[in-house]
């Protein structure tokens, strides 16, 4: 973990920070950079949206709650590069989040 992420509040910043640094860089030993470059597209990352999806709601069922976990953060992951893709930020997310609470 870096410094910036090592808080509670600050890991998702971190990450999308992050993101959004390989998004505009693009370097080439960074699994964000297939994302961002993979011949497939946008559709790629959404295929991944539904493979993590589909491994957290198996997961659930089969009461596995640590594999839960585990596909939860790939699946956060995905959808923060999906956002990204979309020029959406975290705090947009954030904003929406607060007009429902
Ligand atoms: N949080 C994540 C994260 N979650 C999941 N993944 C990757 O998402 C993939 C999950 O897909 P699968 O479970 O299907 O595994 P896979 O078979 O390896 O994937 P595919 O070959 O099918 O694409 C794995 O390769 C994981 O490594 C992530 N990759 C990166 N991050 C974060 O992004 C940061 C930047 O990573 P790089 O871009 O690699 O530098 C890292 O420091 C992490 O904080």
């Amino acid at each position: 973990m870096t410094d910036e992420a090592d808080s509670d509040d600050a890991v998702l910043d971190a990450l999308f920070s992050t993101i959004e640094s390989r998004k505009a860089e693009l370097p080439e030993d960074s699994y964000t950079t297939t994302l961002f470059t993979h011949e497939k597209g946008e559709n790629y990352v959404l295929e991944k949206i539904g493979e993590e999806t589909t491994e957290a709601i198996l997961a659930a069922k089969d009461d596995e709650t640590e594999e839960l976990l585990a596909e939860s953060a790939d699946l956060v992951y995905h959808l923060l590069v999906l956002l990204s893709m979309k020029d959406a930020s975290l705090d947009d997310l954030r904003d929406e989040l607060k007009e429902r609470f």
